[in-house]
């Protein structure tokens, strides 16, 4: 096929969108989930990557509310083309729960083959995420490393994940909290879009 499009495998790319799922917290946004996101897109030849901001996350109470937290993740995504802001936790009533962001993925983007994106800590109680066993069919499991959590996954998901393993970028949203606390900079922690809204609404101090 001269001229098709190609992917990395040097395969003539097929119609079919490759869209991954990047939930989180993002109490704030870092360029830890930055690079995360542009690695597997990478690695997976990837079409888009979704950033759902988790409204509100069942296993942790975020700081800043709901919409500070996506409109940070929105400045952060911007400017590349491969990324882009989520609403759809944010615009469904109750808990956030995966397996219902899956499934509405797949209502919005039946032809597409979906992605599910999350860091090596989150797997490892994945066990007990709300109906975890539906979550394979749903998405293909992708776990990216992250520095200071080894990989340990539980046996069910064992088979269902693949592991991607990525540049290491040791920077968490409770480091990012803490030194705001403790009045220290965030730069190069976090986009600067980002650090300027934070400088202006004042969250984390
Ligand atoms: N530095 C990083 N490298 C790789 N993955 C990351 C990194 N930081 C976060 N992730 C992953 O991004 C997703 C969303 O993370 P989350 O918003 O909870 O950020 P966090 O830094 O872990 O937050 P907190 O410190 O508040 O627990 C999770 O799947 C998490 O594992
Ligand atoms: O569905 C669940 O039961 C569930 C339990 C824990 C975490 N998650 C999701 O996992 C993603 C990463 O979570 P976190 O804590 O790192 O922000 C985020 O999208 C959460 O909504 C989902």
């Amino acid at each position: 096929m001269p001229g098709a499009e190609r992917n990395k495998e040097g395969h003539p790319r097929s119609d079919v969108l490759r869209i991954a799922i990047f939930g989180g917290s993002f109490d704030p946004i870092h360029l830890g989930h930055l690079v995360a996101a542009s690695e597997a897109a990478e690695k997976l030849d990837l079409d888009k990557v979704l950033f759902v901001t988790a409204a509100r996350p069942p296993h942790k109470t975020p700081v800043a509310p709901p919409e500070a937290r996506h409109e940070m993740v929105v400045l952060a995504t911007a400017h590349d083309p491969r990324f882009e802001a989520s609403r759809l936790e944010l615009d469904r009533p109750g808990f956030s729960y995966t397996v219902d962001t899956l499934r509405q993925a797949r209502r919005l983007y039946p032809q597409a083959e979906l992605f599910f994106i999350t860091g090596a800590d989150a797997y490892r109680d994945m066990d007990g995420w709300h109906e975890a066993d539906a979550l394979p069919e749903l998405a293909q499991l992708v776990a990216v490393t992250r520095p200071g959590y080894p990989f340990s996954i539980h046996p069910f998901f064992q088979a269902h994940i693949r592991l991607l393993d990525i540049l290491d970028y040791a920077v968490s949203s409770t480091m990012v909290r803490e030194r705001l606390r403790a009045g220290r900079s965030i730069r190069y922690l976090v986009p600067f879009e980002v650090e300027g809204y934070l400088a202006k609404h004042g969250f984390y101090r």
